[in-house]
């Protein structure tokens, strides 16, 4: 027998094979396309305007235009400024992706609750963040999320992750760090440095004092956690083609984190074996609230255990200070708001507050609200659809109608620029102003926590540390000046702050 007649079969075999595979194809795709014009039809959607790409296949121009936007400390402008342009709803593409963006209340809360279970956090954040953030709350997806979300909700649930004398500890370094003699300081690094020491304190029972001791390891500990987050950001934004750009900075950052962490998971792991053997309760140890003990009761599985605290430390550490960071800024520029907020603290006639007179006190509330509404820390999020489905609203020429959205496209929407628009909060939605949440109730047009069973788990905890803080600052000080005549500008990692800090001067009461 000759090679050819084996090989004509052989080949024979290969082509129909090919043809079958090919027509089966097809046939799925018309099937898919059929199904989904049954739902464009039904639903009434209509596409949303198109961004207008130089490079219609992978968006290379807008990603291109992303970075330099987020290079010149303007990439929250930049997106504003494409809202303004193309409508409130629009597509684009981020590499492979088909994108949509949107800033209508309605398609949000579509996204984050009402159709929850058509979308995921999804690969984009995922791939971005996984070396870090590994399967923890923030990246997983699915069963493995609603575990994640189980595990960590019972701590933030408990009483004491609002302990007050555990802040009052650390807000009195704070204060001891701000000059009295009327010489400036950058309100912004010691609010960095506050915080992390709350935040190590909270999940190990052990702060890294960064407060007292700045020059020490605490601060490449810092910086590591800092170099981490925003490696991970840059990843985001370059979408697929992150892997081919060489990241050593991230990654040498990655290890440290890992190591950090890892030491005192190892120790904690010990002490509660310790503890257990001679029946205490390991989470109440001295009687001070520590977060991993009281996940270790839950799970002593050292990998899960290390991405639940990084990504507990990620969410809420640099959060709440860009929160006081950026309110700060404003008080400082605003002496008549200092005031009300003076007038307001005065009626504890000096006493340190209770958790229910911070909540009791409005006009503190409506600061910080203004603070998260006008800088908001998470300036955007986004997820990806798993399957065929609708937004509601933002498709046509007049935006009204139901836009269409396929499995697998992403869904972003920027906080920054819903938070000001004027057809929502008024001509002065760019100022900064309390008063109009005399007035105002929360609602889907304001996420900075984000929304639905996703929303921000550490919410209460951030409020009553910032809400704390302001007090004791506003009780400790007669007033907050401004010294830098610079106006607010962004600095954009994770989350969103004063790229030039907050350089004030305070004088004691
Ligand atoms: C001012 C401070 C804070 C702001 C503005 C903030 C904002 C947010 C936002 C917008 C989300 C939702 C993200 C999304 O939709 O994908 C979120 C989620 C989350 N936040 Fe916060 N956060 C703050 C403080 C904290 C604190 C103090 C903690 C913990 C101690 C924390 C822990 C988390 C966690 C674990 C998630 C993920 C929840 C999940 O996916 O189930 N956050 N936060």
């Amino acid at each position: 027998m000759v090679m050819g007649d084996l090989l004509s079969p052989i080949l024979s075999l290969v082509l129909g094979g090919t043809v079958l595979a090919a027509l089966y194809l097809l046939t799925r795709r018309l099937a898919t396309r059929r199904a989904q014009q049954k739902i464009i039809k039904q639903c009434g959607c209509k596409p949303p305007a198109k961004f207008p790409l130089k490079d219609p296949f992978f968006g290379i121009d807008a990603i291109y235009d992303a970075l330099r936007a987020a290079k010149t400390k303007s990439f929250l402008d930049h997106k504003k400024g494409h809202y303004e342009r193309y409508g409130n709803t629009f597509s684009s593409k981020l590499s492979t992706l088909s994108v949509i963006s949107t800033i209508e209340p309605e398609n949000i809360k579509t996204v984050l609750s009402t159709a929850f279970k058509d979308y995921v956090v999804g690969a984009p954040r995922r791939d971005a963040f996984f070396p870090v953030l590994g399967n923890s709350v923030l990246l997983a997806d699915g069963a493995q999320w609603e575990h994640s979300r189980a595990l960590l909700r019972p701590s933030f649930a408990s009483s004491q992750v609002s302990n007050l004398s555990t802040l009052d500890t650390h807000v009195e370094n704070l204060i001891r760090a701000i000059p009295r003699d009327g010489s400036a300081v950058d309100l912004g690094d010691l609010f960095q440095r506050y915080t992390a020491d709350v935040t190590t304190d909270f999940m190990f029972g052990e702060s890294i004092q960064s407060l007292s001791h700045p020059k020490s390891f605490q601060d490449h500990l810092m910086r590591a956690f800092r170099d981490a987050q925003t490696g991970g950001e840059r990843r985001f934004r370059l979408g697929s083609f992150a892997k081919f750009v060489p990241q050593p900075t991230f990654y040498q950052a990655v290890n440290r984190v890992h190591t950090y962490v890892d030491a005192h998971i190892d120790k904690a792991i010990k002490q509660h074996e310790m503890l257990q053997q001679s029946h205490n309760d390991p989470g109440q140890e001295h009687g001070k609230y520590v977060f991993l003990h009281e996940l270790l009761k839950l799970t002593g599985d050292g990998q899960t255990l290390r991405n639940e605290l990084i990504a507990i430390f990620f969410a809420g550490r640099d959060t709440t200070s860009a929160l006081l960071s950026n309110l700060f800024f404003v008080l400082a520029r605003n002496p008549h708001i200092w005031q009300r907020l003076r007038d307001e603290v005065n009626q504890l006639q000096g006493r340190k507050p209770t958790l229910d007179e911070l909540k009791a006190m409005k006009y503190l509330g409506c600061c910080l609200n203004e603070a998260l509404r006008l800088y908001p820390v998470v300036p955007a999020s986004s997820r990806v659809a798993v399957r065929d489905t609708v937004l509601p609203e933002g498709g046509g020429v007049d935006e009204k109608s139901s836009v269409f959205v396929p499995a697998g496209t992403l869904v972003v929407f920027h906080y920054f620029a819903l938070h000001q628009r004027k057809d929502l909060w008024g001509p002065d939605a760019g100022e900064f102003r309390p008063e109009r949440w005399q007035n105002e109730k929360t609602s889907w047009k304001f996420l900075p926590f984000g929304g639905g069973p996703r929303n921000c788990i550490g919410q209460q905890f951030a409020l009553t540390e910032a809400s704390y803080t302001t007090v004791r600052l506003v009780q400790t000080f007669s007033a907050v000046m401004s010294r830098d005549t610079e106006p607010w500008t962004e600095s954009l990692g994770a989350t969103c702050s004063s790229a030039n800090g907050v350089k004030v001067a305070m004088t004691p009461c």
